[in-house]
């Protein structure tokens, strides 16, 4: 079969081959495209070129051919996770998995991973559809021939419409961010207040209907007591969010019919840190509703800025997370999940030590920058513009994102020398992390991509250089959870 393919330029390590067909990527240019060589060729959109007894099909990368490929080899479709030590690596670009396949396979393949992750506020930015973001992760998974499973990540969902969107598109995993819901006001409300903001909320979710009135839980030796002061302040700041993700799970349960799913709740991007009792509350409440879910991020102390290293003190976050993580075994088991997960080298062995390997880690905009990196490496005149262009959308594209970079402090670029370390630098990396969608977006006068083009162009031409930096890069985040519970 092998020769049949003879005189094209195929990735060996894409080349698959059953009882029906041979497969195989090949690079047309910087394009890749699937070859399929097969007795009757099938429904495959693309060019028919007839070999003796065999037809071979050069098909482009279409959302049928995707899908077709799909149901021919059903290792390129999604599964559930469950509570296996799990780590999601988003790609904004939809060119990062062979990358993260490489790392993943480094440090032993145990770890369970996703490869197909964007949060619907990175799809909204990038314009790239649900779909897209499986397609892509697909063709990234048919090269590498990762065959042992991987996870599909609606994140960040905030309506029942994304939910309907990503079940169209074929996701697995479902996080479900009610951070709309909570009400931050309850941290500093006086008992009165508390009281009037607990009795305008509706009558399923006050405090008398938790059953926790009184209550006093003893979880792995932290006695928690659901006085009425403890119990209004976390029902008015969770009461609501708590509700909007029941509606949610059985919005998406109603819907989903036989397609597997699972789901994650996060609460990680809220004002306060979340105790250990409104934790407990948030779990008890959840069950009383009726939702099952596999992992949940609560706001821990200190701060994940995105793209940078934990800030705050590690033993208090050890501290912290072994408590969230008592919580968990408490009510369920389920994994803690750590949000803008990337590059916290500094807690990622207490996280894992602390759970017992019921941990999900959580990176996206992490791998974006290693495009960056790859660009600066390639073109220097390209990343400065780029870099000048992200200085001017920072103010604005910051403000939904936790980030500590300051324009002030980054490196100015007529002072910059090395420009490759400009992305290991604390303030240029957040300013380029959070606005990949202004330079991914934005056009010239005459409406051409002002850097996309070129960009795309530069990385699907060094796709090699691209996945050794983000094979380098994921090594170091996944290592530390490389020995992971079954
Ligand atoms: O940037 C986004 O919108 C998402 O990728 C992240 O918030 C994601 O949920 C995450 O925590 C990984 O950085």
């Amino acid at each position: 079969m092998r020769d049949d393919f003879e005189g094209l330029n195929i990735i060996e390590s894409s080349l698959f081959t059953d009882n029906d067909a041979a497969y195989a990527l090949l690079q047309d240019g910087g394009e890749l495209k699937l070859a399929i060589l097969e007795t009757d060729a099938g429904d495959w959109q693309g060019e028919r070129i007839p070999k003796n007894t065999h037809s071979l099909v050069i098909a482009p990368k279409t959302p049928h051919n995707t899908a077709l490929l799909r149901k021919r080899l059903p290792w390129l479709n999604p599964s559930l996770l469950g509570l296996r030590t799990s780590a999601g690596m988003g790609d904004r670009l939809g060119w990062a998995t062979p990358g993260h396949i490489r790392a993943v396979r480094d440090v032993g393949g145990k770890i369970a991973p996703i490869f197909a992750q964007q949060s619907i506020r990175e799809m909204n930015r990038t314009g790239r559809t649900a779909q897209q973001v499986i397609d892509d992760a697909v063709w990234g998974i048919f090269q590498e021939s990762w065959q042992d499973g991987f996870g599909a990540d609606a994140d960040h969902l905030k309506t029942e419409a994304d939910i309907d969107t990503c079940l169209q598109a074929g996701f697995t995993f479902y996080t479900i961010d009610p951070g709309e819901h909570v009400d931050n006001r309850a941290e500093s409300a006086s008992q009165s207040t508390l009281r009037e903001l607990a009795a305008l909320l509706n009558e399923d979710i006050r405090p008398e209907a938790s059953g926790l009135l009184g209550k006093s839980i003893n979880i792995e030796g932290h006695q928690l007591v659901f006085d009425e002061a403890q119990l209004l302040k976390a029902v008015v700041k969770y009461g609501k969010a708590v509700a909007h993700v029941a509606r949610m799970y059985h919005h998406l349960i109603d819907r989903a019919g036989s397609h597997p799913v699972e789901l994650e709740v996060s609460v990680d991007e809220t004002a306060q840190p979340t105790s250990m009792l409104e934790h407990a509350y948030i779990a008890s409440e959840l069950r009383r509703l009726g939702v099952n879910w596999v992992s949940l991020a609560p706001r821990y102390c200190g701060h994940f800025p995105k793209g940078v290293d934990y800030i705050g003190d590690p033993q208090a976050f050890e501290a912290d997370i072994a408590r969230h993580a008592a919580v968990a075994r408490h009510f369920g088991p389920y994994k803690l999940s750590l949000h803008s997960g990337s590059d916290k080298f500094n807690v990622y062995e207490a996280a894992m030590r602390q759970t017992h390997g019921l941990v999900h880690l959580k990176t996206a905009g992490t791998s974006y920058l290693e495009a960056l990196r790859t660009i600066a490496e390639l073109d220097v005149d390209f990343f400065k513009e780029i870099y000048r262009f992200a200085r001017e959308r920072y103010t604005v594209d910051r403000v939904s994102y936790d980030v500590f970079g300051e324009l002030e402090n980054a490196p100015h670029p007529e002072q910059i020398t090395d420009w490759p370390a400009l992305l290991d630098q604390f303030d240029a990396r957040q300013i380029l992390h959070v606005t990949f969608g202004s330079v991914l977006n934005e056009r010239d006068p005459e409406g051409h991509f002002r850097f996309y083009s070129d960009f795309a162009r530069i990385i699907k031409s060094n796709r090699e250089l691209y996945a050794s930096n983000l094979e380098r890069h994921f090594i170091k985040h996944l290592q530390p959870f490389a020995n992971p519970l079954a």
